[in-house]
């Protein structure tokens, strides 16, 4: 069995008098590939902040790579950090700054290094999320969503992070470039040794990205399970979640795909 990497243990999230997580518990292991799903406003976003340790929790633990972080002082909770790359929903990047320098800025906040160093790093990245080199010169708004997403996640992954957390990642793509995105994913899965976990509302991206699936409703967890497995989960807000036609239509694509589901 492979180490858990996130441990939530009864996490309580509230704004003003809005609860939006109650004893909510969740594990991922290394080397999953989990999303999180459920409702609009059930709490993925803030708990994606939370584990990205941009969010406290109003109470609970957060245990990341088998640390407890309330535990771990100033200098510790920077270095776990590190440990996660985190895709935001825009992307996020400094439009007055191009990829490469977009991406070069979290190795040359944490490596002393020459700058041509730093540069060529920046570049595999770029090469590393399938950008080819002529776009490290361009800015963030000369370029497409989906080059712009790409360019996102090779920033997060600039200090080769073993976790890398994306917040719908495919939202905005047209469908071949949610596809192609979604490859990517797989591919940088297989070959960087990553644990992936996404927040995201795209049902083939569900089915094909991910081999876990943890279901946000009631302010907790529901259910952590592959797709095959949640599908018949016996809970109305899962059942409600997964009974219309889109749903049924990304079934019969994951299932009439090559790919195992
Ligand atoms: N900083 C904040 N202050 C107050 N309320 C907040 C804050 N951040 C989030 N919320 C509220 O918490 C709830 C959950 O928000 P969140 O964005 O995590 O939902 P979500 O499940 O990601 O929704 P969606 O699928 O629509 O993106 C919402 O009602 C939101 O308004």
């Amino acid at each position: 069995m492979s180490q858990p990497i996130i441990q939530l243990h009864q996490l309580k999230t509230q704004f003003g008098t809005q609860v939006v997580h109650q004893q909510l518990d969740l594990t991922i292991y290394a080397g999953e590939r989990v999303a999180l799903v459920g409702g609009s406003g059930t709490g993925k976003s803030v708990l994606l902040n939370e584990i990205a340790l941009l969010l406290r929790p109003t109470a609970g633990e957060i245990h990341l790579f088998g640390e407890p972080i309330h535990r771990l002082k100033a200098d510790q909770i920077q270095k776990r950090r590190l440990m996660m790359g985190m895709m935001f929903q825009q992307g996020a990047l400094f439009s007055s700054l191009t990829l490469l320098e977009n991406i070069m800025l979290p190795l040359r906040e944490s490596q002393k290094l020459p700058i041509s160093l730093l540069k060529e790093l920046a570049m595999l990245k770029l090469c590393l999320v399938g950008l080819p080199a002529q776009a490290a010169h361009k800015y963030p708004q000369e370029i497409s969503g989906g080059m712009l997403k790409r360019a996102a996640v090779a920033r997060a992954l600039a200090l080769d992070p073993p976790l890398l957390l994306l917040d719908e990642p495919t939202a905005g793509l047209d469908p071949a470039g949610a596809a192609a995105f979604d490859q990517m994913l797989l591919e940088l899965h297989q070959h960087q040794n990553l644990t992936l976990l996404l927040v995201t509302h795209d049902l083939d991206s569900l089915w094909t990205v991910t081999n876990q699936v943890a279901f946000l409703g009631e302010g907790r967890v529901l259910c952590k399970a592959p797709m095959r497995e949640l599908m018949q989960h016996p809970h109305p807000l899962i059942q409600h979640y997964f009974s219309n036609q889109r749903a049924a239509f990304a079934y019969d694509r994951a299932a009439s795909s090559m790919r195992p589901v």
